[in-house]
């Protein structure tokens, strides 16, 4: 099994870099390719991979092969490559807002399509990806493209018109909780804690609360309950979450990520 990744940045080295720990794939029979020599260079020095400067030879070489540009590089590149795409072949698209119908199209008809959302936490293997696929993906190569997205983290296959939500939940939502890390630790700062072990309290906080909603299986509200005594110090913060509108800017923040990749 090869795979091939056109264009090598911040999501393609965190998926390369997660297959690669899991050993799904060896490094040799993972081929990238990049507009810049800079970029190759750093992409072979850090993953080992094969790397290019010709997209053709990057689609010529790959059994799966990830679109792993700027959605408006899209255009560019499928034309690019589509003459050269097997039908055999089978492509995965991670940007967002450009649907299965719409990445037909621009490949001409007839080719295998996977359409996911990833993030970039699959570099430590705690992705979590979106996956839905089009007509022409056989139950065998999706299940071999479920076994490399779950390779570094969680994969869901999800209806088609819940991706772009998946933007805004898991795709660009780490973005959401940096900030929010980086938050508790101006405030863990200011009240006197050294910045690195505000990171690690901060960060080491927000990965264990993740892992009670996940493995407790519990509502998020009654585990929030049980941390708040009554009459105590967490109630306060509560208040003064609520005061300042915490909840409903997560809420608005994310309808504009939606209504943002509903755009692109
Ligand atoms: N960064 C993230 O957290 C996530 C990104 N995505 C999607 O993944 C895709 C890639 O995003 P990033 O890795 O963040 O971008 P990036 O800018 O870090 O990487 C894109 C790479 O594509 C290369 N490139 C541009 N035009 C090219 C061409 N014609 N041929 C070959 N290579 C070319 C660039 O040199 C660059 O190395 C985008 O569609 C993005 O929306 C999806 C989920 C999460
Ligand atoms: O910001 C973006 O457009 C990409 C898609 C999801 C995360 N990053």
């Amino acid at each position: 099994m090869k795979i091939g990744f056109i264009g090598c940045g911040n999501m393609a080295t965190a998926i390369i870099k997660g297959i690669i720990r899991k050993q799904i794939i060896d490094a040799e029979n993972i081929i990238a390719s990049a507009k810049t020599k800079a970029t190759l260079d750093r992409v072979q020095k850090e993953l080992g991979v094969k790397v290019s400067t010709d997209n053709l030879e990057v689609t010529e070489n790959s059994d799966i092969l990830v679109l792993a540009v700027k959605p408006q590089y899209y255009p560019e590149v499928i034309a690019q490559i589509k003459d050269v795409v097997r039908k055999e072949q089978i492509v995965i698209s991670i940007a967002p807002g450009k649907t299965l119908d719409w990445l037909q199209e621009q490949f001409g008809g007839g080719v295998r399509l996977v359409r996911t959302m990833p993030n970039t936490p699959a570099l430590v293997g705690e992705g979590m990806t979106g996956a839905c696929r089009n007509e022409y993906v056989t139950d065998e190569d999706y299940a071999t493209v479920l076994r490399i997205l779950g390779s570094f983290g969680e994969v869901e296959t999800i209806p088609e018109n819940l991706m772009d939500v998946c933007v805004s939940v898991s795709g660009s939502s780490p973005a959401y909780i940096y900030i929010l890390i980086e938050a508790m630790a101006d405030g863990a700062v200011a009240d006197g804690m050294p910045r690195a072990q505000a990171y690690k309290f901060a960060a080491q906080s927000v990965l264990g609360s993740a892992k009670m909603v996940l493995e407790t299986g519990k509502h998020p509200g009654e585990l929030k309950d049980q941390v708040c005594s009554p009459g105590g110090t967490t109630i306060e913060a509560v208040r003064v979450l609520e005061e300042k509108g915490f909840r409903s800017s997560v809420i608005e923040a994310m309808k504009a990520c939606v209504r943002k990749t509903r755009g692109i």
